[in-house]
C-alpha cells in the first residue's frame, strides 16, 4: 500500500539522518580531547556545583559555575550551549583517566535514552543542567567536586519524529472504522496521505477583516484558509506579510463570526523558537477586543528559549503555572525537595553529607516528594492549558508531556518549508485541520545524511570544524542533492520546486478511484510522492500531490525596492511578486540618518538600488581553507572590496546596524569578521545565508567568493540559497563576484549575471 510504503521510506531516511547526526558527534568526541572540545565550544571544563534546585516537571536543576578557586576568570569561555541542548555531566580529572568516576549522561550510541539531561539556562558565568527525575543515574548520585559538561547529539527529536511516523503507520494499517463505527483516523490524516481528497466548506464571498490593511492576496489567503476543511497552504515569498496573514487567520478562527460559527482552539507551531515567538509577540501586541475577553494564549517551551520580552515570558506555561492559585501548593513540596537534595549532594547548610541508612531513607523521602509534586504540578499545568484558546510551541515541543491528550481544532505550522515532514506530524495528530505557511523557494530543512555515509575518513580535522559550525547554525551549508558531482538537475525535479522525491502514480494508489466529489473538483490528484531525501517538505509534497489548488500565494511584497525584487520575482515566483508602492522606490538616500554631501554621491551610491562589482579578469582567486576539498573557501580580494564598500556606505551615514554582509562560505565570514568587526562593531551583521533567512536589512552586500580557472561554483548553484541572499535587502543590494566563474554554474546563475549586467550599476572591481 502506497501510504505505508511512504511511511517506511520516511522512517528509513530518518534513521539514516539520526545515524549521520550521531556519527558526526561521536566522530568529533573520539577525535578531540577535553581541551579541544572546550575550544570548539562543545565542552565546559573545570566547573563546580553552585546549587541544586527543582524545576517544572520536577527536573533536578544543577547549577554549575567556574569556581574562583580554580579559575582567574569566572565567566564561562565562549561556547555553543543553548537552552534545550542535551548534555552530560562528568567528573573533570586534572590528569585524564580512562574513565570518569560518575557521569550523568544523555544518551548512548543508539541515542534512545528518553530522560536526557538538558541545558536549561545559560548565562555569562553559569549553566544550569536539568535532569529528569526518572534518570537512572540520578537515583543516588554524588556530584564530583570538579565537573565538565559535554554537549551531545539530540536524539529526542528523532524519537518523537519516529514515534509520530510509527503511530501513523499503525493508523494506516487499521480499519477505517472501529467496531463501534468511530473513525480510526481523521479525515485530515487521510488527505495528507492521499487516501481522501481535500474538501472545501461553503465559499466565503465576503467577510469582515479585523485588519483592514490586508492586501487582496492576503485577504484571499485568509478566506481560503477558512474555507479549507482539512488543509490549506499559504505560500509567502519574502516580505509578503506571511505572519501578518497568519495573525488575521488566528483572529478569525478564534472568534465567532458569520463565517466562523464557533470560536476554535488552535495549536500554533513553528519549525524554530524564533518563528513561534514572532507570532507570539504579534498576538500579544493586538489591541484588546471591544467586547469579550482577551485571547488566552500559552507558550510551551522553556522560558530561557523564549524571547526575553516580558509579555512573552508571562505567556509561557511555566510562568502562568507559577502564578496560578494552585502553584503555592507545588512550591511547598519543591522547597522541601530542594532542601533534601542539597543535603544529599553535600551542599546543605552546615550539615554533613549523610551516609548509609540515613542516606537511603532520605532518597525514599525524595521519591515520595517527587511523586506528590508531580501530581500537584500536573493539575496546575492542565488547568492552565484547558483555559488557553491558543497554544504555541515548536513542532518538536508539541510532542512533550504537557500537551499529551490535548486536542485542538486547527494546527498552524509556520516556516513549514523549513521543517522536516516527520516533525510536522507530531502536532498534526492533535488537530482536525492543518494550515501550513512557508516558502518552498527559500532554504529547505538542513539534512545531514545527504552527505552520505558518515565515516572517519570522510572528515579531516578541517572539515570537522565546518560540519560542526553548520549544525550550530553559522557554518557552511551542506551540499544539496542536486549539487553532487554529476547530479542531474532534471532528474531531481519531479514537481514544482522539488528536488527530492518521486511520485507513485495515482492509478497505483488504492482508493484513488473513490476520489472526485464535486467539492474537490479544483484539486487534481497526482499521486503520493515518495521522498528521496528528507528535504522534501510536506508543503511541497502536498503541492505536488494536489496541484496549485492546495495553496494560495501572497503576491505583494513590502520589503524590496522594485529593482531588487525584479529578478527573484521573475525567476522564482513566476513574475507574480509585485512591489507595494510604499517601498517600490525607496533608496538609502531617503534614510533619515544618511548624509548627502554631494548630488553625485547621492546618485551613484545612495540612489542606486543594485550595484555589481564584477571581478572577472582581475584574477582575484578564491582560497581553500584547510587541506582538503571539504574545507571552506574564502576570497581575500573580494573581502577587501566588501570592506571598502561598507566604509563608503558608513561614511555617508548608513548605520552599520542597517547593513548585512552575506556570503555562502564560513571561511569568508571569518575573514570578513576579522577585517570589519573592530571598525564597525557587532551591529554590522556578517553571516552565511542560513542565518539570514526570515530577516532583512536596508543594505545587503553579497560576496560570492568563487573565482577559479575550473569554473567551479559549489553550492552557489543552489537557487533557493541565492534567492534568500538576494531578497534580504530593502533599499540597496551590492553583489561582489567573478562573472567569468559564476556564470558557468547553472542556467539560473547565468541568467542572474546577465540580469545584473543589464540592470545593476556595474563597477570596476580592480583594487588600486
Ligand atoms: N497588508 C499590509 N500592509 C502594510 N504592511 C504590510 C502588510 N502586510 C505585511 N506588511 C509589512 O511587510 C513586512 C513583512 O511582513 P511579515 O513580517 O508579516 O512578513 P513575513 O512574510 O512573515 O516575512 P518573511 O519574509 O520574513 O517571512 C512587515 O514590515 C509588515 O508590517
Amino acid at each position: 500500500m502506497s501510504a505505508s510504503l511512504f511511511i517506511d521510506k520516511h522512517l528509513d531516511l530518518l534513521s539514516k539522518e539520526r545515524d549521520a547526526e550521531i556519527g558526526r558527534t561521536s566522530l568529533i568526541f573520539s577525535k578531540c580531547g577535553p581541551k579541544l572540545l572546550e575550544q570548539k565550544g562543545l565542552a565546559l571544563n573545570g566547573l563546580g556545583v553552585a546549587s541544586i534546585g527543582v524545576g517544572l516537571g520536577n527536573k533536578t536543576l544543577i547549577e554549575l559555575e567556574r569556581p574562583s578557586a580554580y579559575h582567574t576568570v569566572t565567566t564561562l569561555p565562549p561556547h555553543t550551549f543553548r537552552p534545550g541542548d542535551l548534555a552530560s555531566i562528568e567528573e573533570n580529572h586534572v590528569v585524564p583517566t580512562r574513565q570518569s568516576r560518575k557521569s550523568i549522561k544523555s544518551t548512548d550510541a543508539s541515542g534512545r535514552d528518553k530522560t536526557m539531561p538538558t541545558a536549561s539556562q545559560v548565562s555569562d558565568s553559569r549553566i544550569v543542567i536539568a535532569v529528569d527525575p526518572s534518570h537512572s543515574d540520578l537515583s543516588d548520585f554524588e556530584l564530583p567536586e570538579r565537573c565538565r559538561v559535554l554537549k551531545l547529539a539530540n536524539s529526542i527529536t528523532y524519537d518523537r519524529m519516529e514515534g509520530a511516523l510509527r503511530q501513523l503507520k499503525g493508523l494506516i494499517g487499521s480499519p477505517t472504522l472501529s467496531e463501534t463505527g468511530v473513525p480510526m483516523r481523521s479525515r485530515l490524516i487521510e488527505v495528507l496521505l492521499g487516501l481522501a481528497m481535500p474538501s472545501r466548506g461553503p465559499t466565503v464571498h465576503s467577510m469582515t477583516f479585523f485588519d483592514n490593511s490586508l492586501n487582496d492576496s492576503q485577504k484571499t489567503a485568509v478566506m481560503f484558509a477558512l474555507e479549507s476543511v482539512e488543509v490549506a497552504c499559504i505560500h509567502g515569498p519574502p516580505g509578503t506579510g506571511k505572519t501578518h496573514t497568519l495573525i488575521e487567520i488566528i483572529r478569525q478562527l478564534t472568534s465567532i463570526t458569520p463565517v466562523n460559527p464557533t470560536a476554535l482552539r488552535l495549536l500554533i507551531c513553528g519549525a524554530s523558537n524564533l518563528s513561534v515567538d514572532n507570532i507570539l509577540e504579534r498576538l500579544l501586541a493586538l489591541p484588546a477586543p471591544s467586547h469579550g475577553p482577551r485571547l488566552r494564549v500559552t507558550r510551551i517551551g522553556h522560558p530561557a528559549r523564549v524571547i526575553a520580552h516580558e509579555g512573552a515570558l508571562n505567556a509561557t506555561l511555566e510562568t502562568q503555572a507559577d502564578r496560578s492559585d494552585q502553584a503555592a501548593l507545588v512550591r511547598d513540596v519543591k522547597v522541601e525537595l530542594e532542601t533534601i537534595l542539597n543535603v544529599l549532594s553535600g551542599k546543605g547548610k552546615g550539615a554533613k553529607t549523610p551516609r548509609g541508612l540515613e542516606r537511603k531513607k532520605m532518597w525514599e523521602e525524595v521519591r515520595e516528594l517527587r511523586k506528590e509534586s508531580r501530581r500537584r504540578e500536573r493539575g496546575v499545568v492542565s488547568t492552565v492549558l484547558q483555559g488557553s484558546q491558543v497554544v504555541l510551541s515548536t513542532c518538536h515541543s508539541s510532542g512533550g508531556h504537557q500537551l499529551h491528550n490535548q486536542e485542538f481544532d486547527v494546527v498552524i505550522i509556520d516556516e513549514a518549508t523549513q521543517a522536516l515532514e516527520a516533525v510536522c506530524w507530531i502536532p498534526i495528530f492533535k488537530a482536525k485541520k492543518l494550515i501550513l505557511a512557508g516558502d518552498p523557494k527559500q532554504l529547505p530543512p538542513t539534512v545531514l545524511s545527504l552527505r552520505g555515509h558518515v565515516s572517519l575518513d570522510q572528515y579531516s580535522p578541517a572539515s570537522n570544524v565546518d560540519v560542526l559550525t553548520s549544525t550550530l547554525g553559522n557554518g557552511d551549508p551542506l551540499p544539496r542533492p542536486n549539487e553532487a558531482p554529476g547530479a542531474d538537475d532534471s532528474e531531481n525535479e519531479p514537481g514544482p520546486g522539488n528536488p527530492s522525491g518521486s511520485v507513485i502514480e495515482a492509478d497505483n494508489v488504492p482508493g484513488a478511484r473513490a476520489f472526485g466529489s464535486e467539492a474537490a473538483q479544483s484539486f487534481c490528484y497526482r499521486g503520493l510522492t515518495l521522498p528521496r531525501t528528507l528535504e522534501l517538505t510536506m508543503f511541497e509534497r502536498l503541492e505536488i500531490m494536489y496541484g496549485p489548488a492546495i495553496k494560495k500565494m501572497l503576491t505583494v511584497q513590502y520589503r524590496m525596492h522594485t529593482k531588487i525584487a525584479e529578478f527573484p520575482s521573475k525567476t522564482m515566483y513566476g513574475s507574480m511578486l509585485t512591489t507595494h508602492p510604499s517601498v517600490a522606490t525607496h533608496l538609502l538616500r531617503q534614510l533619515p540618518n544618511v548624509v548627502v554631501s554631494s548630488e553625485e554621491d547621492a546618485q551613484e551610491i545612495l540612489g542606486t538600488p543594485v550595484v555589481f562589482f564584477d571581478t572577472a579578469g582581475c584574477e582575484y582567486f578564491e582560497r581553500l581553507e584547510g587541506d582538503s576539498d571539504e574545507g571552506s573557501r574564502c576570497n581575500e580580494n573580494e573581502a577587501t572590496i566588501v570592506k571598502q564598500w561598507v566604509a563608503t556606505l558608513v561614511a555617508m551615514g548608513v548605520n552599520p546596524s542597517q547593513i548585512a554582509i552575506i556570503t555562502p562560505y564560513q571561511a569568508q565570514v571569518s575573514l570578513l569578521t576579522s577585517l570589519l568587526r573592530s571598525t564597525h562593531g557587532p551591529e554590522l551583521e556578517i553571516g552565511t545565508v542560513d542565518g539570514m533567512q526570515g530577516r532583512e536589512k536596508e543594505a545587503v552586500i553579497i560576496s560570492l567568493v568563487r573565482s577559479n580557472d575550473k569554473r567551479e561554483v559549489g553550492f552557489l548553484k543552489e537557487e533557493r540559497r541565492l534567492n534568500v541572499a538576494m531578497t534580504r535587502a530593502r533599499r540597496h543590494l551590492c553583489v561582489v563576484g567573478d562573472s567569468s566563474t559564476v556564470q558557468h554554474g547553472s542556467k539560473y546563475l547565468k541568467d542572474w549575471l546577465i540580469w545584473l549586467e543589464e540592470n545593476a550599476d556595474v563597477r570596476y572591481a580592480g583594487l588600486d
